[in-house]
């Protein structure tokens, strides 16, 4: 970590942040292209509504929420790329709009779908210019790059032209370029977007070592809730541009009632058991499934009343899938 990081400073600080924009509306309809042109209407969205957020140096923060929530808008103003409408925000304990270039040294953003590395030349090429560029000297750049091509196995493509890349290689070569200046928080946007399943483990396992090993502050979004819960052990929802949930993964399974899921194998041929409480989801070779809310519904209890049916082969209990607790959540979000 850079010693030049103060101890005990948050790695980012929102406070009571708004950020407005002003979108122009046009009708699309032939009739309307005089009004369009001299008198269009103005629409103002609001894409964060007075937000505060604390991160920890060293946290690995899920920072998630629908299309549109406000993800794109926070990460640009953390790094300076927009300015807030209103409220403050401070990264590692500076501003990002005034002290922008001392923190270029220590924060890293990558957006998923776009590439840094120069199209027509070699991995290696583009990691030298960042060098050249960013003034970052020897031994940083040395000590990084070694560590970026062995964590993120890139050894076989530094010398490969990045337009021959595969996503998953240019994905893991933009995240090494990203890391070449040693930054102590990185911002990723959509990392395992499109990457296959082996890719995608790769990238989790990746981030997470540097989220542990090096003590990388780690703040990453997705819509993959699935992915963003093997990654980090904290997750920000964002809801219409204001923090709706902060907590762990457990706490947001327990926001939508603690919902869990058990496997129930039967002797072949059996219906499924109508049990109290759980709601079947669906049977399939003698596998049925059921829904429960624990909160309602002890452990305890659903194993004593599974006790009593002989039929019973086997029994697996489970925590209900992130990605319908949090899909459950949004449409609860929608009806508001
Ligand atoms: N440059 C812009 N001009 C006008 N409105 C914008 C601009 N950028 C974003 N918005 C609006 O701000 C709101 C938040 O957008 P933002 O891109 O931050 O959301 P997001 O959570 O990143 O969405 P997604 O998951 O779809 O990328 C949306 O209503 C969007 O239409």
């Amino acid at each position: 970590m850079n010693d030049m990081v103060l101890q005990g400073t948050p790695a980012l600080v929102l406070d009571n942040v708004t950020k407005t924009y002003s979108q122009w509306q046009r009708s699309g309809k032939a009739k309307d292209i005089i009004k369009n042109l001299l008198k269009p209407e103005k629409k103002v969205v609001t894409a964060l509504d007075q937000v505060s957020l604390t991160i920890g140096q060293g946290e690995f923060v899920a920072y998630a929420g629908a299309n549109g929530a406000g993800k794109s808008t926070t990460i640009k103003i953390l790094s300076g790329i927009l300015t807030p409408t209103s409220g403050q925000v401070t990264v590692l304990g500076l501003s990002p709009l005034k002290d922008r270039i001392a923190l270029m040294n220590r924060v890293g953003v990558l957006f998923g779908q776009r590439t840094e590395l120069w199209w027509d030349h070699p991995v290696i090429t583009s990691f030298q210019w960042k060098k050249d560029v960013w003034n970052i000297p020897d031994e940083v750049y040395e000590r990084n790059l070694q560590m970026a091509t062995e964590l993120l196995d890139l050894s076989d493509i530094l010398k490969t032209f990045a337009r021959e890349l595969s996503l998953g290689q240019r994905m893991r070569a933009d995240i090494a370029m990203l890391l070449l200046h040693g930054p102590d928080l990185i911002f990723l946007d959509e990392p395992t977007l499109g990457l296959d399943v082996l890719a995608k483990q790769q990238m989790i396992g990746f981030l997470k070592r540097l989220n542990k090993e090096q003590g990388t502050t780690v703040v990453v979004t997705s819509h993959d809730m699935d992915d963003l819960e093997e990654m980090a052990q904290r997750v920000v929802l964002l809801n219409k541009g204001n923090i709706a949930f902060d907590g762990d993964f457990n706490e947001l399974r327990d926001v939508m009632g603690g919902f869990y899921r058990i496997l129930i194998t039967t002797q072949p041929g059996m219906p499924p058991l109508s049990l109290l409480d759980m709601k079947l989801l669906k049977s399939e070779n003698d596998v049925h499934e059921y829904e429960f809310d624990r909160t309602k519904l002890p452990i305890h209890e659903v194993l004593g009343n599974l006790s009593k049916f002989s039929q019973i082969r086997d029994v697996e209990i489970k925590k209900a899938p992130i990605e319908d607790v949090v899909a459950n959540l949004y449409l609860s979000w929608k009806e508001k």
